[in-house]
């Protein structure tokens, strides 16, 4: 093992890397001033007509106003945390040679999960494996570990002939200095000109024909299994093996060397044991195992998270990320660098907001001026000390082997180190241990990544973020709009299951990590709670237009302006904040509809499953989102078309809301033709106008498409029925 040494004292010389605080910090800060302000007034004015009120009706749909406008106050301040700190990094890896020898490098263990092969295709898993087998690095100090946790002998087949390829791959990439180490993103890109490129190509296609046909068939032909070896190992798939139940399947490629001389990277695949008796607590107990795994092979200081559809996009990574760590007597506190994740294949305007800009950049950038931004799955260098307790209160595990601080000794085929590392990813080794709680991945929550991340600020620890113009990373994204919104239920699921434990951010998180902080990753905790000012203001002002009902101030009154002003105060500073990200202003768009529809759906629904889950009636655990392609799907997909097709409960509010507002809006235009009086009633019309032109999508797929993306029939017709009763309701209830 290495460990990381101090720099030489010449290091002021050579940054390795500066930081900055974004310039517009204190027009944010000054705004805030302002719009908090407004806030209070808008608060005074909703006592005001409450103590004011003569009806029953008027009382109820101010108190309906004012908790909408007090979750919408909580999420500002939460925001607004990310608006006073920002900042960003530059590194200078020219500079590392100067300040740290490459045989000084620390090892890295690079973790890949991959669970289901029919929903992670394992071609994927195979170039997300040779991608960052293939960084720029010295591949002697580099092990990939995946883990896989479907149990399945197609994957490892992919694994095996993955192993094959790299040792034509690796040299390929390395002597043509090849910068899309990922092979189907090269070979997706045209116009490469590299000698052998078109030998290679063919060898790669060969062995993805081979992989996808196994997979297609579900079992490996006798004619792929070329020695006796790769039959014993298949062996282990007898009987009785399930994805649910069965041994530990361990299969380690011993660093050998690539058909040049060089040697390669060590690649392990890990299936660990998994028996219905105990549970396995998904993702995060998976890297655990890979932790323990790790530690009794390599035990390198330096361990990557990586979803096994997130390829390497940039051989560079590593050494940028050692920018950070090569003082470590600098950063002993420093407990993770988190690079954003980034997407390939979206389509021009984000029809489903997939980037998820705020969460994966202008968010971190933004507690990166504080303690540093949260750990969000993939894509995140840790240092292996930081699984062990605080950086001054250190929980370390019993067995001494699995200690950060362990030198291994023994070649990883060892016998003893097999054996050890058999032993580790058994399904009993966590019982009655601090596996979980204490050390490792965090477990309790399907946002395993939130949790642990909030669990090692709690406890000290202080990390970083690193936004490099060629994105490190990139991965698959949702093409479906079922697929988006399930992604993002689970995450609230997830979530809540952190905002009602003991580690609550605002009250746990604010005490241990200071109020700041606190208020950030509340800002993500309490994501769910969105749902209920967009219900009411997607409902109650469109009823009340029908029933000429008025809610806000008419507009020539002054209180109006207030109103005008936090609404568009509130959106075109987001739509800035957007715009410095690189966004474009139909990509912000698309990201509000997006807001607006999970407040609707999946916010909505995760905290229905959250609360069923709870009451101990049924949970459907983590259900990992498909990265399969249909052809058709995501021809529509690149045209920016709403996918819609299966008939989820999930589409019937927002069917609904549609509905209400196109009626809501045509009654409004009614009105003005005929003449009536609309002062009082504008502020409605603009909400249902806006409601309207967001629902586009959603009248198309009622209305007029014939694809197999179109809303299913049932959901139009429980969606009216629906709207219908809200409407014809508020009909009957006398107008205020
Ligand atoms: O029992 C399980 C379930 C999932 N996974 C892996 O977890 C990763 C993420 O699953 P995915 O279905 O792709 O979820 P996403 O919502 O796309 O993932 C985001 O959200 C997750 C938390 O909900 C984080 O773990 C991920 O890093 C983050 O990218 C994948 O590599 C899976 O193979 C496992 O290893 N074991
Ligand atoms: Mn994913």
């Amino acid at each position: 093992m290495t460990t990381i040494t101090t720099p030489p004292a010449t290091d002021a010389a050579y940054p390795l890397h500066t930081s900055q605080s974004l310039r517009r910090t204190v027009l944010n800060r000054a705004f805030a001033l302002i719009y908090a302000s407004g806030i209070l007034a808008l608060f005074y004015r909703h006592q005001f007509t409450l103590r004011h009120s003569t009806t029953f009706i008027s009382a109820t749909i101010t108190t309906t106003f004012l908790i909408a406008d007090l979750v919408l106050a909580f999420m500002w301040t939460t925001t607004t945390s990310f608006r006073l700190y920002p900042t960003t990094r530059k590194v200078f890896p020219e500079n590392l040679e100067k300040v740290l020898e490459e045989k000084g490098f620390p090892a890295l263990d690079i973790f890949i999960c991959t669970a289901d092969p029919y929903k992670e295709p394992p071609m994927n898993v195979v170039n997300t494996a040779l991608s960052l087998m293939a960084y720029d690095y010295p591949p002697e100090k580099i092990s990939v570990y995946v883990s896989d946790d479907g149990g399945s002998e197609l994957t490892l087949f992919a694994i095996m002939e993955a192993a094959k390829f790299a040792k034509i791959w690796l040299p390929f990439c390395r002597d043509n200095n090849i910068v899309d180490r990922c092979p189907e993103a090269l070979f997706r890109s045209n116009g490469i000109t590299f000698s052998d490129t078109a030998k290679i190509k063919a060898m790669y296609e060969n062995m993805k024909l081979k992989v996808e046909n196994v997979v297609e068939r579900g079992q490996i032909s006798v004619e792929y299994i070329v020695n006796e070896d790769e039959r014993k190992v298949l062996d282990k798939w007898s009987q009785g093996f399930t994805c649910h139940d069965h041994p530990t399947v361990l299969i380690e490629s011993e660093q050998e060397n690539d058909i040049k001389g060089h040697p390669m990277p060590n690649l392990i695949y890990v299936s660990r044991e998994k028996s219905k008796a105990s549970p396995h607590h998904f993702k995060a107990g998976a890297l655990n195992v890979l932790l323990r795994v790790s530690a009794v092979m390599t035990n390198a200081p330096i361990v990557l998270t990586q979803d096994c559809d997130m390829y390497s996009n940039d051989p560079e990574t590593p050494k940028r990320m050692l920018c950070f760590y090569a003082h470590q007597s600098t950063c002993y506190d420093l407990g993770y660098v988190q690079f954003p994740q980034r997407f390939h294949g979206i389509n021009g305007v984000d029809i489903y907001g997939s980037e998820y800009k705020r969460l994966y950049v202008i968010n971190p950038e933004g507690m990166d001026g504080l303690r540093g931004p949260c750990y969000v799955g993939s894509g995140c260098f840790f240092v292996r000390r930081v699984f062990f307790g605080g950086p001054l209160s250190p929980e370390l595990p019993k067995a001494r082997q699995l200690r950060p601080d362990h030198v291994v000794e023994k070649p990883i085929r060892s016998p003893q180190v097999l054996a050890l590392a058999n032993e580790v990813a058994g399904s009993n080794y966590e019982n009655g241990s601090f596996w979980g709680s204490k050390m490792g991945f965090r477990y309790g929550s399907i946002s395993e990544d939130f949790f642990t991340g909030l669990h090692q600020h709690c406890r000290g620890w202080k990390s970083l973020f690193y936004h490099p113009v060629r994105p490190a990373f990139l991965g698959d994204l949702p093409i479906s709009l079922y697929d988006a919104l399930n992604q993002n239920r689970r995450w609230c699921i997830g979530l809540l299951e952190v905002v009602f434990s003991k580690y609550n951010p605002l009250t746990f998180g604010s005490h241990f990590m200071g109020p700041l902080m606190g208020l950030a990753y509340s800002h993500n905790a309490f994501w769910p709670i969105w749902s209920i000012p967009i219900i009411i203001y997607s409902l109650v002002p469109q009823l009340a237009l029908l029933n000429r009902l008025s809610v806000f101030p008419p507009a020539t009154n002054i209180w109006f302006l207030l109103y005008v002003f936090l609404f568009l105060g509130a959106n075109i500073q987001d739509c800035l904040d957007f715009m410095l990200a690189h966004g474009t202003f139909p990509q912000w768009w698309n990201d509000q509809r997006m807001w607006l529809i999970r407040g609707l759906s999946s916010y909505f629904f995760g905290f229905m499953e959250f609360s069923i889950k709870r009451l101990r009636i049924a949970s459907k655990g983590f259900l990992v989102t498909s990265k399969v392609v249909d052809g058709e799907q995501s021809k529509r997909y690149d045209n920016g078309v709403f996918e819609f097709g299966v008939p989820s409960p999930m589409f019937v509010p927002l069917a609904t809301v549609a509905i209400v507002n196109v009626v809501a809006f045509a009654f409004g235009i009614v009105q003005i033709l005929e003449g009536g009086n609309m002062d009082g009633l504008l502020g409605q019309m603009g909400l249902a106008c806006l409601g309207v032109v967001n629902s586009w999508p959603i009248y198309e797929a009622m209305l007029w498409r014939s694809d197999k993306g179109k809303m299913p029939r049932v959901i139009t017709v429980i969606s009216t029925f629906v709207a219908l009763f809200l409407c014809t309701l508020v009909l009957v209830v006398p107008n205020a």
